[in-house]
């Protein structure tokens, strides 16, 4: 079992904790939160809270998830880092190329692994797309269209961390873009270019409520990419292959039980499938996936270029939505 300390008790951190709590596979033993009011809902859970972020990085654990907000990560992995445990940080790993470099950098110099929340990577929809890619299925890779909402789970409003620019850059990239840029680099490596405009269609928050991006591939493929904070739930992921595309449609959210996932793969109006997935706890998945390769059974399947790509991808598109100009990452 893996000894850990969970970093923050907000909206994230709370559902981190009840999967955890009762996974065989690891060991809550503190929940930092320096809300103190907060403890006491801590303690009802069956853990233990600490106040400070020291008090967690002692020999009792192993490891710890970071739940923090964004502009925290940075020094919480160099922290966690420094005093010898292995860290999960949540997305995004940094809001700079420079903070992800040097905590990627930290974890590969001390031997520690690294795992970030991106937890469509294990969707089993997901996995299956990326079998048919790497087996050549769709032919020749034109294009991908992704888009994803806020579902309003989160109480957002104009004081909220999320909403500021600063913590929470170009509307909704650091929450639901970030997932599916990490997804396209995953799939189709180094991004060449990207044009990002973003708009505020609604409620006058200081990021946003909605981001645009157009991105190009060093391999040529193309895509677009949609985030946006107000609306009702939608998650799509479509890829355009020269012999096929595929259309992976969450009726559900990723984080919440229930609900269907459904992939269409189309050759022709005579040769197409639909397939049917059951929803699967993709967030445990990843945490899982962490702890066993903390524990030696198999490599965390994250390749340091993607991590700090990402965050190279993040910092570009925040650039060109400023600046209206397209941006190399
Ligand atoms: N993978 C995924 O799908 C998701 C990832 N996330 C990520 O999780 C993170 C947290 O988001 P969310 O839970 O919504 O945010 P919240 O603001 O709800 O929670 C953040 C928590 O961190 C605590 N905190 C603040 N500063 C510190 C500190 N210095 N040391 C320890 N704890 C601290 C806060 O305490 P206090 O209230 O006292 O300030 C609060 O409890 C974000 O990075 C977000 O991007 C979130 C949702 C889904
Ligand atoms: O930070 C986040 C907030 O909400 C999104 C959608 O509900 C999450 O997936 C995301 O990671």
């Amino acid at each position: 079992m893996l000894r850990t300390a969970l970093v923050g008790f907000g909206w994230w951190g709370q559902h981190i904790a009840r999967r955890l709590k009762d996974n065989d596979g690891f060991d809550l033993r503190l929940v930092v939160e320096p809300a103190l009011a907060a403890h006491d809902a801590i303690r009802e859970m069956g853990l233990t809270p600490v106040a400070t972020y020291a008090e967690a990085l002692t020999d009792e654990v192993e490891a710890v998830i970071l739940t923090s907000p964004n502009d925290q990560h940075d020094s919480h992995v160099l922290q966690a880092v420094a005093a010898g445990k292995h860290v999960f940080c949540e997305k995004p790993l940094s809001l700079s190329a420079d903070g992800a470099r040097a905590s990627v950098a930290a974890c590969e110099a001390a031997g520690l692994v690294l795992g970030v929340g991106h937890e469509r990577r294990f969707e089993p929809a997901i996995l299956r797309l990326r079998e048919m890619l790497a087996a050549g299925d769709l032919g020749t890779i034109m294009h991908s269209e992704l888009a994803f909402s806020h579902d309003k789970l989160i109480h957002l409003d104009a004081t909220s961390w999320r909403t500021s620019k600063a913590m929470a850059p170009a509307a909704g990239m650091t929450q639901m873009g970030i997932h599916l840029t990490d997804l396209l680099i995953s799939f189709f490596g180094r991004v060449k270019s990207v044009a990002a405009v973003t708009a505020d269609r609604s409620l006058g928050w200081e990021t946003g409520d909605v981001v645009s991006v157009q991105l190009q591939f060093e391999e040529g493929m193309t895509a677009t990419l949609q985030a946006i904070l107000h609306t009702p739930h939608f998650l799509r992921t479509h890829v355009f292959g020269s012999d096929m595309w595929v259309e992976i449609r969450n009726a559900t959210h990723p984080d919440t039980p229930g609900g269907a996932v459904t992939m269409e793969c189309y050759r022709s109006i005579d040769d197409n499938e639909m397939i049917n997935f059951e929803w699967t706890d993709s967030v445990t998945a990843n945490l899982e996936a962490w702890a066993a390769a903390i524990a030696g059974r198999a490599p965390y399947p994250y390749t340091s270029f993607e991590l700090v790509h990402n965050i190279e991808v993040l910092e570009a598109i925040v650039q060109s939505a400023e600046t209206g100009q397209v941006v190399y990452p």
